[in-house]
């Protein structure tokens, strides 16, 4: 048996001891406001175990990580008629990339860069009453509580600025990948990647990837376990942008990060592990959070692989 605590912590200061380049996300002014120097870990296994180091129940914005779970809730509402609208292939490019969409006439590649996750969101707009309503619902019952919200200040904060991700949606729209009008569909895109969360409720709202589409906090399953398969893939292939390679390399988990520096990965039917560390290196990943999870895998000796 393995003292995962001491692990952690060891993790934890091997990554603190190395000096990681790269910056805080700053195109989303709120989030340069976030110390760079926070990190926090939670690793959660299927039978309940948790170990946690650092800020690991401090909230932070999820982003990116937000991906997984607009597509979950699109594959709920409407199955596989979201690979009509989406690809399932890596870009190969950063996550806000326009250049495949002219090419591709408006099918994204993939539902985990921003242009798949627009398409994804303009789904649940035309499938859904309340999407933002029914977004945090999602999450409230995978966490088993109600705690989590969204940040006003961040959700604002990228409406105000976010001009790629509004000529993106523009441009989708004019190959008519969009039903709704683009606004609104980037209202709620920008939305859905404000909500806060810690390493902790990461990797527990993540037991459902680790445990083949039942809910950690009930048991029940809430997706079909050959969807979560393929959700798993894609996050394999596409979690990481124009990093995924890298990211499959060295710790060899399907995962996903967001610009907030969190990353979240799964071992199905093993652990889930949420890292957050808000410095990102260039491709948009967690220079601290790559670090810290490669050395895991390497030291437990254990990934998909
Ligand atoms: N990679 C990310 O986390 C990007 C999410 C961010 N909200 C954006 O659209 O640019």
């Amino acid at each position: 048996m393995k003292d995962y605590n001491r692990l952690l912590d060891d993790i934890l200061n091997t990554v603190n001891s190395v000096k990681h380049p790269g910056s805080v996300a700053s195109y989303i002014p709120e989030l340069a406001k976030i110390d760079p120097d926070k990190f926090g870990i939670s690793l959660q296994f299927v039978n309940g175990e948790t170990y946690n180091a650092g800020d690991y129940n401090e909230r932070f914005s999820i982003q990116s990580i937000s991906k997984v779970f607009t597509l979950s809730m699109a594959i709920q509402s409407i199955g596989d008629k979201v690979w009509d609208r989406v690809d399932v292939e890596p870009s190969g490019d950063p996550f806000n990339s326009l250049v495949q969409l002219e090419h591709e006439e408006g099918i994204p590649r993939n539902p985990f860069i921003n242009s798949g996750a627009i398409v994804i969101c303009d789904i649940l707009l035309s499938e859904l009453d309340n999407p933002k309503e029914e977004y945090l619902k999602f999450i409230h019952e995978l966490n088993g509580s109600d705690k989590i919200k969204y940040n006003e200040l961040i959700y604002k904060s990228e409406k105000s600025k976010g001009y790629r991700n509004i000529a993106m949606a523009n441009f989708i729209k004019s190959f008519k990948n969009l039903d709704n009008d683009p606004e609104d569909v980037l209202d709620f895109y920008f939305y859905t990647c404000s909500i806060d969360m810690s390493c902790v409720e990461l990797a527990w709202c993540f037991q459902l990837f680790a445990q083949h589409g039942k809910q950690a906090a009930d048991g029940t399953l809430f997706l079909d376990p050959n969807q979560i398969k393929r959700i798993n893939a894609i996050m394999l292939t596409c979690g990481f942008y124009d990093e995924s390679g890298e990211f499959a390399f060295r710790v060899g988990l399907p995962g996903k990060s967001g610009v907030g520096g969190g990353i979240v990965a799964v071992h199905p039917g093993e652990y889930s592990i949420a890292v957050w560390s808000p410095k990102l290196n260039e491709k948009g990943n967690s220079a601290k959070g790559m670090h810290a999870l490669e050395l895991f895998t390497t030291h437990i000796e254990k990934s998909i692989f």
